[in-house]
């Protein structure tokens, strides 16, 4: 594989002093679609969280878009965060301020300063994510799917190389789910953009096929490794 977006080497995930998961290893190449899938509690957001600098790694190696997060401190994590872009499944928008506004509080965190630029940008993101010309409208004037499109709108702000995603689709109804699936994959394949995607979403893992990272008894398995091609242990076709 080229130069990898993601590469995790014999990492252990802990919450505090808890071991969720041990000996993890992938590596996640440019413009590559990843599920992360497994069982409620089986680590997903545990092992996106130290993948976006929220939980420290404290055994083995990670490297996300060129940056050594072992040993990330509040001080780096930003410029960490300003480099990868992060989708929640409850959007986690500012909701007393409008859809401009909620773009621009992440622009201003991150050092944008030219207000020209930063319409501009406004302007190509809410385009990208299907919300033009709603720029002054509040989240709690907005359905679930376009709260959703603008929390990926806010995602691609810096125009990251890579999106960790978990569980974007958790709220939503299953047409208003595969638009949004249609939309990642656009803005993957159009922009290049790498993205691992946390999901319970067996109709949209099914639907729109890709490589599989599972979490299970404490570990990762990956449906690119031999290993999982011998065992046949990812069987997606029930909820997860
Ligand atoms: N803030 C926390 N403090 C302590 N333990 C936590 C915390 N968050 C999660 N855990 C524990 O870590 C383990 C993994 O949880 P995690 O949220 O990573 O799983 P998950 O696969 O993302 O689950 P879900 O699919 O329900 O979101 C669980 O045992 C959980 O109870």
């Amino acid at each position: 594989m080229s130069e990898s977006i993601v590469s995790v080497k014999n990492a252990n995930i802990y919450q505090g002093n808890n071991l969720i998961l041990q000996d993890v290893n992938f590596e996640i190449g440019p413009e590559e679609f990843v599920y992360l899938v497994g069982k409620t509690g089986t680590g997903k957001s545990s092992l996106l969280k130290t993948l976006y600098g929220e939980l420290p790694l404290k055994e083995g190696t990670a490297t996300v878009v060129g940056h050594d997060i072992k040993g990330m401190t509040w001080k780096t994590v930003p410029f960490l965060r300003r480099d990868i872009g992060i989708v929640f499944q409850s959007f986690n928008l500012l909701t007393d301020r409008n859809v401009s506004e909620n773009l621009k509080f992440v622009m201003r965190a991150t050092g944008w300063k030219d207000k020209k630029l930063m319409d501009e940008k406004i302007k190509e993101v809410l385009e990208k994510v299907g919300l033009s010309h709603k720029e002054f409208k509040m989240p709690f004037e907005m359905s679930g799917g376009e709260q959703q499109r603008l929390d990926i709108a806010r995602a691609l702000i810096n125009s990251p190389k890579l999106i960790l995603a978990d569980e974007p689709t958790g709220n939503l109804d299953p047409e208003t789910s595969d638009d949004i699936m249609q939309l990642l994959r656009l803005i993957s394949y159009e922009t290049k953009t790498s993205i691992l995607m946390a999901t319970h979403d067996f109709i949209v893992i099914n639907r729109y096929p890709s490589r599989i990272l599972k979490t299970e008894n404490g570990r990762v398995l990956d449906s690119m490794s031999e290993e999982f091609e011998d065992k046949r242990e990812i069987q997606v076709d029930q909820p997860l």
